[in-house]
């Protein structure tokens, strides 16, 4: 089972050359966001599952999704060929129940997302849904479009930070990172893995090689310099 340990996830992947790119950038997850309450989608469904059939073992593929039903995430997590699923949408603790019980080989990441001050309900969220997740992931919920990732802005790095701290499930960290931002990131909340989707992108909205080179590199430094601090 994966412990999301050093875990570097980038999302967002548009054709076969970009996510062979990375992942010979080192990016160890590469995230497919798919049935979108928000965003469209980088690629169809097809096109997806032909990409994850390219990926390197050394390349874990995750599907992003905003599906609530059990059987719905199920189905489509084995269209695609792929063995962790990362949930952004409101799915109930039955709903997360039946999941568990239908696919139990299946990892689940449970998205936990920062509105401003509402450390005090995604730590109660923590607490209630740790036993049926593998691990949380912090991300940054954006006023204006109501999305609930990929939208490029930071969060306050404190509430996630005290999540990473009491949560029983490794925590990964989303939301506004990029190669300029991580390192710090990473100091300061102590995540288990980061995550992102805009802040390697270039101008054309297309995944730019040196920004996840850079990402890489300065997320791995982060993650070696916090295995010396107590
Ligand atoms: O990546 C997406 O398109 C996406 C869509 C809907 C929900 C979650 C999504 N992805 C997660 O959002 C983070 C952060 O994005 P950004 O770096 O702030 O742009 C991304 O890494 C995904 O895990």
């Amino acid at each position: 089972m994966q412990d999301f340990k050093n875990m570097i996830q980038i999302a967002g992947v548009r054709d076969a050359a970009e996510a062979l790119m990375m992942g010979d950038a080192g990016v160890t997850h590469l995230g497919f966001p798919l049935r979108l309450a928000v965003h469209r989608e980088d690629l169809s469904e097809r096109e997806a599952a032909a990409v994850i059939a390219l990926l390197k073992p050394s390349v874990e593929p995750v599907l992003i999704t905003y599906l609530q039903k059990a059987d719905s995430i199920v189905r489509l997590c084995r269209i695609l060929g792929v063995r962790i699923v990362q949930l952004h949408g409101n799915i109930s603790i039955t709903e997360l129940l039946r999941l568990r019980q239908n696919a139990p080989e299946l990892a689940v990441i449970k998205s936990l997302i920062v509105r401003g001050n509402n450390q005090k309900e995604l730590i109660a969220t923590a607490s209630c849904d740790a036993r049926l997740v593998d691990a949380f992931i912090t991300d940054t919920w954006d006023q204006q479009t109501g999305a609930c990732g990929a939208t490029g802005k930071v969060h306050d790095w404190k509430i996630s930070r005290l999540l990473a701290d009491c949560s029983p499930k490794p925590l990964i960290l989303a939301g506004g990172l990029g190669p300029e931002n991580v390192r710090q990131a990473i100091l300061e909340v102590r995540p288990a893995g980061v995550d992102s989707h805009t802040g390697v992108e270039g101008p054309d909205g297309r995944k730019d090689e040196g920004r996840v080179r850079a990402f890489v590199a300065e997320a791995r430094a982060a993650f070696r310099e916090l295995k010396r601090l107590p």
